[in-house]
């Protein structure tokens, strides 16, 4: 631990509250994090059918999240002490530009065509709760530890992907390093500290809603990827 800091801010990285829930709820989160479909790009067995269709999905679903990332940077920029939180999220929105790009040319190198994909039940539900968590009434906290637990789970699964051990094809490393680099690992340890902070000055009822919705997250991350089995 580094001084006083990261104490008195609640971004302490083992007795913040998202580090007590992550130890409680390791089930769920090994469940998001260590899918069958995560599993069989590490070790090579990957059906290509399965890729395609979550690229496709997963296309859709960002331009959703996009649309969520913009609901926290408002709210984060009607917290007036929030201004470094402010700073952190537009280079996440400004990320996912080029990530939307990214979905484009990968998805032409499949041989993927976006433009006629509808989202599969499973994306329509996840869509549908990013949605409901854009309301005015939604409290900052919840929904800044929401947009942490979506991309800390896509940094999780795919970092695993990359560890040495794993025998990922290389034609699938480009993805996994998308979300599983160290610079996209840094970002959402930073989220991580953020959620830390708001949840450190929360009220009761506001860090059981925020568990709850937490777990929700990690629901609709297993569904999402049981899309791929098609
Ligand atoms: C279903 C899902 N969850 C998380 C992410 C990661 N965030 C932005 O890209 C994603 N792309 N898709």
């Amino acid at each position: 631990m580094e001084g006083g800091e990261s104490k008195k801010d609640g971004g302490d990285e083992c007795g913040g509250t998202i580090e007590i829930w992550l130890r409680k709820h390791a089930l769920n989160f090994t469940r998001a994090t260590r899918h069958p479909f995560i599993l069989s790009i590490r070790d090579g067995s990957v059906d290509i059918a399965s890729f395609k269709r979550w690229l496709e999905q997963d296309y859709l679903f960002v331009r959703a999240f996009v649309a969520f990332a913009a609901s926290v940077l408002i709210k984060a920029c009607k917290e007036s002490e929030n201004g470094s939180d402010m700073e952190v999220l537009l280079q996440g929105i400004s990320a996912l530009s080029d990530e939307l790009a990214w979905f484009k040319s990968e998805a032409e190198k499949w041989g993927v065509s976006l433009s006629g994909v509808s989202p599969q039940p499973a994306n329509l539900s996840y869509c549908r709760f990013l949605d409901s968590l854009m309301s005015q009434e939604v409290e900052y906290t919840v929904a800044i530890t929401a947009f942490w637990a979506i991309e800390t789970v896509y940094q999780d699964s795919f970092a695993y992907c990359l560890e040495v051990e794993s025998k990922t094809p290389h034609e699938l490393k480009e993805t996994c390093k998308r979300w599983g680099n160290a610079a996209f690992g840094h970002y959402c340890r930073t989220l991580q500290k953020m959620a830390n902070r708001q949840l450190h000055k929360a009220p009761g009822d506001v860090i059981k809603k925020t568990e709850a919705t937490f777990l929700q997250v990690l629901d609709k991350e297993i569904d999402f990827w049981n899309m791929s089995h098609g």
